[in-house]
């Protein structure tokens, strides 16, 4: 298990992590070590079903702000961000940490995707990205950064990743050009992306054990990262230290991306 160091690098900064559904999360491990950094936490929980889940991992992080957001949900997103408006005023991280795509398109090749899951995926996995940076930027006055993970199926195939291979893709162009667009503002757009991790959504992924033991046998460091490996790294690119990178896609993977 990684250390997370005590600090306060994001002491006074405000945070709104979306994507918590449990304690396995990665937007967890993000809310975590930015909470540990000083920072304040809001977060979201997708559902009813959800919220027991989410509500005691908010207790935990002292997190203020605890409010439902399915962002296929039309009102949901903007919701969230009015509520910020009116109780924070002002916003410096937003973290994007949300996937979905229907079962059977998830599971079956690319070429047999329906255009409705293709769609549904594409709309929840990156179109809500860009709806949450258009929200998050009036409210990031004094500069920030936004969020979201992406995975290495982006740029290569990756076995079983099928229809999220090109909408991981698609989320990364989507980082590029909205870092372009933010940067006179003062906001800075990454993507983090995590090796493999057991988590709910990864659980969707056929024969998602045997990516776990390739990760720690092909990479250079030799051992899986956790949800705080994760978190280090997205508070790393809030902090002043990486003040001058913009629109990248920073692999948290103990270099297994660099193996060919
Ligand atoms: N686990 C991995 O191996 C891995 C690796 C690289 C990238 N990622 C990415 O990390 C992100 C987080 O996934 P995770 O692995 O922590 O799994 P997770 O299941 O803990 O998180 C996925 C989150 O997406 C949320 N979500 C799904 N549909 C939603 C909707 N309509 N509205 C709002 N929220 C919705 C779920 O509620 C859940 O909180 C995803 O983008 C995933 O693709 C995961």
């Amino acid at each position: 298990m990684t250390q997370i160091p005590d600090g306060n690098a994001l002491r006074g900064k405000r945070a709104l992590v979306l994507g918590v559904a449990n304690e396995h999360s990665i937007a967890y491990g993000c809310a975590r070590v930015f909470r540990r950094l000083g920072a304040e936490i809001a977060l979201t929980y997708l559902n009813e079903k959800a919220k027991p889940y989410v509500e005691p991992l908010a207790r935990e992080l002292d997190a203020p702000i605890l409010l439902p957001c399915d962002v296929q949900h039309g009102g949901d997103l903007d919701a969230v961000f009015r509520h910020l408006a009116e109780t924070w005023g002002r916003l410096d991280i937003a973290l994007h940490s949300i996937a979905f795509a229907p079962k059977a398109d998830l599971q079956g090749r690319l070429i047999d995707s329906s255009a409705a899951g293709f769609g549904v995926a594409m709309d929840v996995s990156c179109h809500s990205f860009i709806r949450m940076a258009r929200l998050a930027a009036p409210l990031m006055t004094e500069g920030g950064t936004l969020l979201t993970m992406s995975y290495h199926g982006a740029a290569k195939v990756v076995p079983n990743y099928n229809l999220m291979g090109p909408v991981k893709a698609a989320l990364e162009c989507a980082v590029r050009y909205l870092a372009y667009e933010l940067g006179p503002s003062d906001i800075r757009v990454h993507a983090v992306s995590p090796g493999p991790l057991k988590t709910r959504a990864a659980s969707g992924l056929k024969d998602f054990d045997i990516l776990l033991s390739e990760a720690i046998e092909r990479s250079p460091i030799g051992e899986l990262v956790d949800i705080d490996d994760v978190g280090l790294t997205a508070a790393f690119l809030t902090t002043p230290y990486a003040a001058r990178l913009t629109g990248m896609t920073v692999h948290v993977d103990g270099g297994l991306s660099i193996m060919a």
